[in-house]
């Protein structure tokens, strides 16, 4: 498809949200000893290696791939499992960390997934939430920004493997 983009969210719009997401994220883990950021594949990497160097005391990561879009733009619903955590989930504090929720089809799985394991906590937080595309309802805990119905890439988000190098988020727009 033929296109353009177009800066949605600048660099230092996105910094000054990661560091409010950050005391926040910090305020409700302040007793918990050993912290499991679990970022989702490859979306959500260059997110979690911001978020995560804000983040105080004894943090670990993990990395899980589900894919649901391949190389379109709209969610196959089927989520596929490609890698999973390394981690212990039973009994950890488990912070999901996603760049965007679109339809919900990720998350919902995921989240289904790690509460079989009995975590001791499940949290959610994401960089955007595109409320409107909602498909399945999931509960997010931290939000950085609430954004209306685009096709959106950079900062780690991609069209077609696109973008993802991107230091600012911009908006896909069509050209015919
Ligand atoms: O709420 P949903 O409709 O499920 O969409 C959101 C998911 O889609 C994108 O990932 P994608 O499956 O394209 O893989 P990627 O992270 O490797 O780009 C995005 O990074 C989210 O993980
Ligand atoms: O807006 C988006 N951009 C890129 N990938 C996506 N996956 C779901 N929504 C999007
Ligand atoms: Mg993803």
């Amino acid at each position: 498809m033929k296109h353009t983009i177009e800066v949605m969210i600048s660099t230092d719009e996105i910094d000054q949200k990661l560091d409010v997401l950050a005391d926040k994220i910090n305020a409700h883990y302040a007793d918990s000893e050993r912290l499991l950021m679990v970022g989702l594949l490859k979306g959500s990497v260059v997110f979690m290696a911001d978020l995560c160097r804000r983040i105080k005391g004894h943090v670990e990561i993990d990395f899980m791939s589900v894919s649901s879009y391949g190389k379109a733009m709209t969610s196959s619903r089927d989520v596929k499992i490609l890698k999973d955590v390394q981690s212990e989930i039973q009994g950890r504090d488990v912070l999901i960390v996603e760049d965007l929720i679109d339809s919900g089809n990720t998350l919902n799985k995921v989240r289904e997934m790690l509460l079989l394991r009995e975590p001791k906590s499940l949290a959610l937080c994401t960089l955007l939430d595109k409320p409107e595309r909602r498909e399945v309802e999931v509960p997010v805990d931290f939000i950085g920004f609430t954004i209306s119905d685009e096709f959106i890439v950079g900062y780690g988000i991609d069209y077609a493997e696109k973008y993802r190098n991107l230091p600012y988020i911009a908006k896909v727009i069509p050209l015919d």
